[in-house]
């Protein structure tokens, strides 16, 4: 056991670093210019969970535009970052994940995006007027993750042999959706170097959300946990998209695809900067198995509920919880 004797740090666990084998070397690559998308990434989501994605059509310009926006907005002075904080859950945090007494090392933005314009939002950045091209560059990106995220929900359908390819991508469209988009920011953090260990950059979770759509610069962190409860490490890559099932769509699957547990280790010498888009539908939504792919005889492995229902469950548990678990039949 490492201790580190440093005050900030205590609360906030260690994780072995990674064997070099412990890289996910296969991790399941989506080509979306390859016909053969479907079933593989059927394949992908019962196996793991995730995916990467690549040749996504969107464009590497207005990816870059809004990195170096969030980047901008947490070099700000911590007196200023503070005024759309604290998170309560959207704004501004730091180290304090939620509200249930979850830590890590990173600060973060957190946005409900669904209700436009962004700017008439509680928080103090995007009142202001200087962050016009950061509200822009959001916007824009939101835009291309909305096409995304329909695209990958199609594809699925297909690949899960659904007549109506909308039957999974029309629970995230219109105003009502529960749509959320969260700017990480892991800083190094010196004091680890020379151990072997990294620290908690996010606990281990998974999203409550359909499906989560998450891209990072090239600081590696991000680890999955496979089905044998083995962690690995996924290599970075900021020119792809890497998807999360969330547990909904576990659900809407009646388990057959797995929402994916995942963690960040942060690194000790380079920053890492996600942003993610988390896709929920409307809060009235049923959220249960898909009555067209339940085979005969075949019961559901949960609960009725909707997502406003489930939703208010996971914020009152802590990140590793099993949330889906008072769910389960
Ligand atoms: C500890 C928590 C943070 C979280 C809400 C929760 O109570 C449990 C789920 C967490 C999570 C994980 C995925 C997303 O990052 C997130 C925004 C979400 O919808 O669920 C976070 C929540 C958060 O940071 O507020
Ligand atoms: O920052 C990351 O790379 C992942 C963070 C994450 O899993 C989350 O915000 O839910
Ligand atoms: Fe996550």
């Amino acid at each position: 056991m490492v201790v580190l004797a440093n005050p900030v740090l205590d609360q906030i666990s260690l994780i072995k670093s990674p064997d070099p084998g412990d890289y996910l070397s296969s991790i399941p690559t989506i080509d979306l210019s390859s016909s053969s998308s479907p079933d593989a990434i059927v394949r992908a989501c019962k196996e793991f969970g995730f995916f990467k994605v690549t040749n996504h059509g969107v464009s590497m310009d207005l990816v870059e535009k809004l990195e170096a926006e969030a980047v901008k907005f947490f070099a700000m002075p911590q007196s200023e970052k503070d005024k759309s904080g604290p998170s309560n859950p959207f704004g501004y945090g730091s180290k304090k994940i939620g509200m249930n007494g979850d830590v890590g090392w990173l600060e973060y933005l957190l946005l409900a995006t669904s209700a436009e314009p962004f700017c008439e939002s509680s928080i103090a950045f995007l009142r202001d007027r200087s962050s016009s091209s950061f509200r822009s560059a959001l916007y824009e990106y939101i835009t291309s993750m909305r096409k995304l995220v329909c695209q990958m929900l199609e594809l699925m359908a297909d690949g899960l042999q659904l007549k109506q390819r909308d039957t999974l991508s029309k629970l995230l469209q219109g105003n009502e959706c529960d749509e959320i988009f969260r700017l990480n920011h892991y800083p190094p953090c010196p004091l680890l170097q020379g151990f072997n260990c990294g620290l908690t950059g996010f606990g281990e979770h998974t999203d409550p959300q359909i499906i989560s759509i998450l891209r990072s610069n090239n600081t590696s962190g991000l680890q999955i946990a496979l089905s044998d409860g083995r962690w690995v490490s996924v290599p970075s890559d900021r020119e792809a998209f890497f998807i999360n099932v969330g547990d909904a769509l576990q659900v809407l699957t009646n388990g057959r695809f797995r929402s994916v547990k995942h963690r960040v280790v942060a690194n000790g010498l380079k920053s890492r900067v996600s942003m993610i888009y988390f896709g929920g539908p409307p809060l009235a939504q049923r959220i249960a198995p898909l009555p067209q792919l339940m085979e005969e005889g075949e019961q559901s492995l949960y609960k009725d509920f909707t997502w406003e229902e489930y939703k208010r469950a996971a914020y009152k548990s802590r990140l590793a919880d099993y949330r889906l678990g008072p769910f389960h039949l």
